[in-house]
């Protein structure tokens, strides 16, 4: 049977996040630290270690067949290459930032501008839809750096907390596209693989909404439970089971670890005692 090749980062800020996704889905790879390329156990996939900016090309040429990626880069470099799942590690957005000192009011005042960047075509395709004419400076790192050593006017780079546009004096003025860790595929994929890709989308869909969710359980007097309930609808509806303790039951439930906060008032004045909120490791619909 032939395998799955899936494409990681080899060493970088997504390594660590798709290793550890593909050791949750099951598929575990003995890794000798440099090895290029290694098989899974009792799986038929094979993991390629490759630089982030050169897995759109691999995908292109069905070198690999699929890849953890970030979205950003397959923007850049990777037109037709489908986005099978969002993996929800990697956030962050591709912004046009300007000297903090200079006033901006909207994008036509790039119009003759400098702008430097690792992604040329993302800014060029952004520019063209507002009608914006500016020259684009093409730098691989460090691109926070161009306008204070007078290389640019403008910069477009990666930003997430916002820290190295503050240290740079510079101030975030357009959001060009947001981004994060993606399952791309190549457009060249068999149909025999595409029945592996298959099985690696379901178990990943099933472990992101086990990320995504809490298991939560409660003791509530008997007479609550109905209030209870409606504050926890649950994947189909919540257990409830009777307690030793006459009059009182326990009731458990699934909800989302976002509204976790929000709802945790409303049971206490409910009467509900004894919380307890475990994670997920997985959840299967
Ligand atoms: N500060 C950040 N916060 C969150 N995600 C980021 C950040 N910087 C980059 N990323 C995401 O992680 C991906 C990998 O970034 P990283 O800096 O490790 O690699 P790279 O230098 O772009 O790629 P290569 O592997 O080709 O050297 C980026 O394409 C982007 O999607
Ligand atoms: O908004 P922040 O949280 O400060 O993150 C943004 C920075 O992170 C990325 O660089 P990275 O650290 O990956 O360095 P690199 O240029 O060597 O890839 C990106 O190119 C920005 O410089
Ligand atoms: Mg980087």
């Amino acid at each position: 049977m032939s395998k799955l090749k899936i494409a990681v980062q080899k060493s970088g800020r997504l390594n660590e996040d798709s290793m550890k996704l593909l050791k949750d889905i099951g598929i575990y790879i003995d890794n000798g630290k440099d090895q290029l390329k290694a098989s899974a156990k009792g799986f038929p996939v094979e993991v390629f270690y490759l630089r982030n900016g050169d897995i759109p090309q691999y995908l292109k040429d069905g070198v690999v067949d699929a890849a953890i990626i970030g979205e950003n880069v397959l923007i850049e470099k990777g037109n037709d290459i489908k986005v099978a799942e969002k993996l929800g590690f990697s956030t962050c957005r591709v912004c046009i930032a300007v000297p903090k000192s200079s006033t901006y009011n909207s994008i036509k005042e790039l119009n003759g501008k400098r702008i430097a960047t690792s992604y040329p075509n993302t800014v060029q395709n952004f520019l063209n839809e507002n009608g914006v004419n500016a020259k684009l400076h093409i730098i691989n790192g460090s691109v926070e750096i161009a306008p204070n050593i007078g290389l640019a006017d403008a910069i477009v780079d990666i930003v997430s907390s916002g820290s190295t546009l503050f240290k740079n004096n510079l101030k975030e003025v357009e959001v060009i596209l947001k981004s994060e860790a993606v399952l791309a595929v190549s457009p060249l994929l068999s149909e025999e693989k595409q029945a592996i890709l298959n099985t690696i989308q379901f178990r990943i869909q099933s472990v992101l909404k086990g990320r995504q969710s809490k298991y939560i359980l409660l003791n509530a007097p008997n007479e609550k439970i109905d209030d209870i309930i409606s504050l926890l609808p649950g994947m189909k509806s919540p257990t409830v089971l009777p307690l030793a303790q006459e009059g009182w039951s326990s009731v458990h439930s699934v909800i989302n670890k976002n509204e976790f906060w929000d709802v945790i008032e409303a049971l206490k004045a409910n009467g509900a005692q004894g919380i307890l909120v475990c994670p997920i490791e997985k959840m299967v619909i």
